[in-house]
């Protein structure tokens, strides 16, 4: 009975949002904080769904869910959407439009119709995610959640086999994972699941293949999630009328995000050896990166609190995502003695803000291969610290 966890980490973006949209380069990295799967097959052809973190639980007898006529061998490359397969699946899933648990079970089986082969349907599987990740602040939940989850149907249904690369393995996963997100999101880019599929730093511009970031070096920060909801549309398009307003103003600001991320590839291409120095240029970058965000107007208040906080204890901090509120990063030089970082966390846990702990720069998309049932139950009540401790499998 094939029984398989996967993970997949969320993302930050350190430099650059905003400008991206408008062909600049931007950088972003994999987060510490991960999804993790079980999947695992039946053999009463029903699939089991469980989806603790948008509070869903569902079961559908698998012959009834609509499917695709799918590949002989490898599923590569996926079509292009097909929004005919999407409405049937948002009338069966029958859970509303646009609500978190809908479209996480939507994409689920979008996924699910075209890569399940007919003997994994005729059984009927398992199939739990669940996240260290707050959904929806901008952290990559849904870019983690569609690797956990490409990842999870690829390797039930022997895709990713040995024969392949490793390389080609991350490219199923990716481009698979994509699809979810374009279910989830419209009209990604595609960083986010590209960085939560390589795992560790790229650097990127739209339209443009994404390059891992020649030398990065693991960095330690501080997430503060504000909890105040955004929206990242909103956002984007009040960048988008200062442009028009005043191009000549907003033009060269955009050009300077665009330099801060080259500078930003420059100092770990040729500061490798000296960690002290990059981690200190690393914070001026924050400060002016921050500083040109807030006069573009994607700061807010409680951006502007987590960044008084963080530089009274001589951190340096940067909203990161879209802004407006969402989540805030603070660099952690190593070189910061762990009072001062529990100061920190305090002082913003004080604010009422959810204060995360990451390691950025780790592995992506992995699976364990497991040699035994494992119940759902077990599952979702294991900590991340012990399933961390099971031998898992990169692909790297
Ligand atoms: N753990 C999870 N379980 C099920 N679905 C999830 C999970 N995490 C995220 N999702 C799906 O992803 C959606 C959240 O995507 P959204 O883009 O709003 O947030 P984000 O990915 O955290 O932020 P961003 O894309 O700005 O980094 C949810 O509505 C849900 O459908
Ligand atoms: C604000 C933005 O640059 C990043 C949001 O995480 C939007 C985008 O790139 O689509």
């Amino acid at each position: 009975m094939p029984s398989y966890f996967t993970s997949a980490p969320g993302k930050v973006i350190l430099f650059g949002e905003h400008a991206v949209v408008y062909g600049k380069l931007a950088t972003a990295g994999s987060l510490g904080l991960r999804s993790y799967a079980l999947v695992q097959s039946r053999t009463d052809g029903a699939l089991e769904v469980n989806l603790p973190d948008v509070q869903l639980v569902r079961s559908w007898k698998s012959a009834d869910i609509p499917r695709q006529a799918r590949w002989e061998g490898y599923p590569y490359p996926p079509p292009a959407m097909n929004v005919e397969l999407l409405d049937q699946l948002t009338k069966f899933v029958d859970l509303g439009t646009q609500t978190n648990r809908s479209v996480a079970a939507i994409a689920l089986l979008y996924l699910h119709s075209y890569l399940t082969s007919d003997d994994i349907a005729n059984q009927g599987y398992d199939l739990s995610v669940r996240s260290d990740l707050p959904v929806g602040a901008g952290l990559g939940s849904s870019a983690s959640y569609s690797v956990c989850l490409a990842t999870a149907l690829l390797k039930l249904n022997g895709h990713l086999s040995e024969s392949l690369s490793a390389a080609d393995q991350r490219d199923l996963v990716n481009q698979w994972a994509f699809q979810a997100e374009k279910v989830i999101h419209g009209n990604p880019s595609g960083i986010d699941n590209t960085v939560s599929t390589l795992g560790g730093a790229v650097i990127f511009k739209k339209g443009e293949k994404i390059e891992p970031l020649p030398g990065f070096q693991s960095l330690k920060f501080i997430l503060t999630n504000t909890r105040v909801p955004r929206e990242t549309q909103v956002l984007v398009a009040n960048v988008r009328k200062l442009r028009e307003k005043f191009p000549s103003v907003v033009n060269p600001m955009l050009d300077s995000i665009n330099e801060i991320s080259i500078s930003c590839k420059q100092l770990f291409a040729q500061n490798g050896e000296d960690r002290a120095h990059l981690l200190s240029r690393f914070g001026d970058l924050v400060d002016v990166n921050h500083g040109m965000l807030a006069a573009l107007g994607v700061s807010h208040p409680t951006l502007e609190k987590v960044r008084e906080i963080s530089s009274k204890l001589g951190l340096k901090s940067k909203l990161t995502g879209a802004g407006g509120g969402g989540c805030a990063l603070t660099l952690v030089r190593d070189d910061m003695d762990e009072k001062t970082v529990e100061e920190l966390k305090t002082k913003l846990g004080e604010q009422g803000f959810e204060v995360l702990e990451a390691q950025v720069g780790g592995p992506g998309a992995g699976f364990v291969t497991l040699d035994s049932v494992t119940s759902i139950a077990e599952f979702l009540s294991r900590g991340t610290a012990d399933l961390e401790t099971q031998t898992w499998t990169y692909f790297v």
